[in-house]
């Protein structure tokens, strides 16, 4: 089947096609009863059940279709939105530069919007350097060569630290616009770690999770560009507002069963209050009345990584026969 040919009338979703947002991202889609079948080495996939074209993209290039408007939703990581935002900023920048346009000649960038976060992919972009090295602050890389990936964010990084050391501020944009970056931006497109080592570069703004990689290759973190996790984007003008509030509401769904758990227990009515302190709920906790005489039933959500404590607590005040329940989904306004 020709699937291009069969986008006409479906809501378009970008999805990472590999890496480390892949699997995080097919099963929020899964949780959200998105179904579709990918065809081997095809990257476009009509979903069966809703008016859905998935499109699988590279994370990186997800920001750009979104914010041109060529795809109505994305799932990516902050940091490759802040990225490509710094990219457009860049060019709007060469372009006021080379004097071929005025400011308010330039078209503003469409750009996309944040739905919500998705609660995986945490991590975050930062400087580092040598970790038996001289530099301890960012701005001892100015003039350095510098390897990254995030090229623009690095450039914009360094910008601001030579604006301040020659005690300029963005806000002059001839001044800005005319300088030329001291510091030298080495583009790369994978392994950074290995640049300091290999000679290439005396720092590189890459990313951290764990810290593994960065500790393997000696290198410390000396500062933060961007505190990164993977978000929903859509396009400022979708194709299908309301099926972006669907899949949006879906989603959202699923991502609330994955953070909370459902805690069931009785107590004395006496002790009600004191329980419903510990488990308040989202909005509020479900109270019914038990058989026994002057005892009742509580049941509320409660955030996945507090439960323990909560059952300490709970205890504390007499409450009885606690159950915590895995949420398969949910949906709330
Ligand atoms: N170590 C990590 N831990 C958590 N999230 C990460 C990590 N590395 C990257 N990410 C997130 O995943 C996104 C995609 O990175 P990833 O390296 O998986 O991409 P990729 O498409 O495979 O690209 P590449 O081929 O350049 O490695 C990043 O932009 C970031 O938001
Ligand atoms: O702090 P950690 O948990 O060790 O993770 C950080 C590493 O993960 C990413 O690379 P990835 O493994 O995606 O491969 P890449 O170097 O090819 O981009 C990133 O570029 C770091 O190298």
């Amino acid at each position: 089947m020709d699937l291009v040919n069969h986008l006409e009338g479906r809501l378009l979703f970008a999805v990472p096609k590999k890496g480390r947002l892949l699997q995080a991202s097919l099963n929020l889609l899964e949780g959200a009863d998105i179904q579709f079948r990918r065809e081997n080495r095809l990257d476009i996939a009509l979903v069966k059940n809703l008016p859905i074209a998935l499109v699988f993209l590279p994370a990186a290039d997800i920001p750009t279709f979104v914010g041109e408007g060529r795809v109505d939703l994305g799932i990516t990581g902050l940091d490759q939105v802040q990225e490509h935002d710094a990219g457009v900023r860049e060019g709007a920048r060469v372009r006021r530069m080379s004097g071929a346009v005025s400011p308010d000649q330039i078209a503003k960038p469409q750009g996309c919007e944040t739905v919500m976060e998705l609660g995986f992919g945490a991590c975050r972009l930062q400087v580092q350097v040598p970790a038996k090295g001289e530099y301890v602050e960012g701005k001892d890389l100015i003039g350095k060569n510098i390897g990254t990936s995030f090229v623009h964010l690095a450039q914009e990084y360094f910008a601001r630290l030579e604006l301040a050391q020659d005690g300029l501020t963005n806000g002059d944009r001839v001044v800005v616009d005319g300088r030329k970056l001291r510091t030298k931006i080495i583009e790369l497109s994978g392994s950074v770690e290995a640049a300091c080592a290999l000679g290439v570069a005396d720092g590189i703004v890459d990313l951290v999770e764990s810290g593994e990689t960065m500790k393997a290759a000696g290198l410390k973190a000396i500062d933060t560009v961007v505190d990164s996790s993977a978000i929903l984007i859509k396009s400022k003008a979708p194709s299908n507002p309301a099926m972006v509030d669907l899949i949006a509401s879906r989603i959202g769904g699923v991502i609330t069963a994955q953070k909370y758990v459902l805690c069931q227990y009785n107590v004395a009515r006496a002790r009600l209050a004191e329980a419903t302190r510990v488990t308040p709920g989202k909005r509020a906790p479900t109270i019914t009345s038990l058989e026994e005489e002057g005892w009742v039933a509580v049941s509320a959500m409660v955030e996945k990584k507090r439960i323990a404590p909560v059952m300490d607590e709970l205890t504390k005040v007499g409450a009885t026969d606690i159950l915590v329940l895995d949420i398969h989904n949910t949906r709330s306004s």
